[in-house]
């Protein structure tokens, strides 16, 4: 199948989630989906270490607390396998036409998915200041901001799109150009 797969990229509290759900509201759940490389990370963890898998996929304190126990535990399965996570991830998307991967934070993810989908890729940083991000719970946590999850993108330069996300006015407009690239 032909796909259009968009990889939404961003720092923490950005909005990644925030504006694939919106995205995928116009887009409709029969031809969209979303895709979280987060997903097989929460529920391979959740299930070693008999976590609330529930509690860990929500946007909540109890994720916060583990995210960089996953962080260095998902680290070292990628060192094994880099494609890993993306792989597992896609498979919960196999019979829909556009993807949204609401979560990439690698330059490996990008890599992975550049080889296996090749041209139907197209690639969107979103933007928010860091007062919006503190505004909307983020705190700065050692090991996980300064890190390469939360870095290891900051100094890519070859995205197809770059949108802001700090009003409801910039969300709005970066929905509509996001829309564009998969028109
Ligand atoms: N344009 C917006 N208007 C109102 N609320 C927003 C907007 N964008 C994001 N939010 C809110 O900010 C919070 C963080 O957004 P979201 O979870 O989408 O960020 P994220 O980049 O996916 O974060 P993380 O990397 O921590 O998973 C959420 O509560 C979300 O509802």
């Amino acid at each position: 199948m032909n796909r259009k797969i968009l990889l939404i990229s961003g720092k923490r509290k950005s909005g990644k989630d925030y504006i694939s759900e919106k995205v995928l509201e116009i887009i409709g759940n029969e031809k969209g989906c979303i895709i979280r490389i987060s997903e097989p990370i929460k529920s391979h963890y959740a299930k070693e270490n008999n976590l609330d898998l529930s509690e860990l996929m929500s946007d909540n304190k109890y994720k916060e607390n583990y995210r960089l126990q996953m962080i260095i535990w998902s680290d070292q399965v990628r060192s094994r396998d880099p494609g890993y996570f993306c792989r597992a991830a896609c498979e919960n998307g196999a019979f829909k036409p556009i993807w949204i991967v609401s979560d990439i934070r690698r330059k490996t993810d990008i890599g992975w998915f550049k080889d296996t989908y090749k041209d139907q890729i197209k690639t969107v940083r979103i933007f928010a200041d860091e007062e919006t991000r503190k505004a909307r719970g983020y705190i700065f946590t050692s090991g996980v901001d300064d890190g390469v999850s939360e870095c290891g993108l900051d100094d890519y330069i070859d995205w197809d799109l770059c949108v802001t996300n700090n009003n409801s006015e910039e969300c709005d407009e970066s929905i509509q150009e996001i829309l564009k690239l998969i028109s």
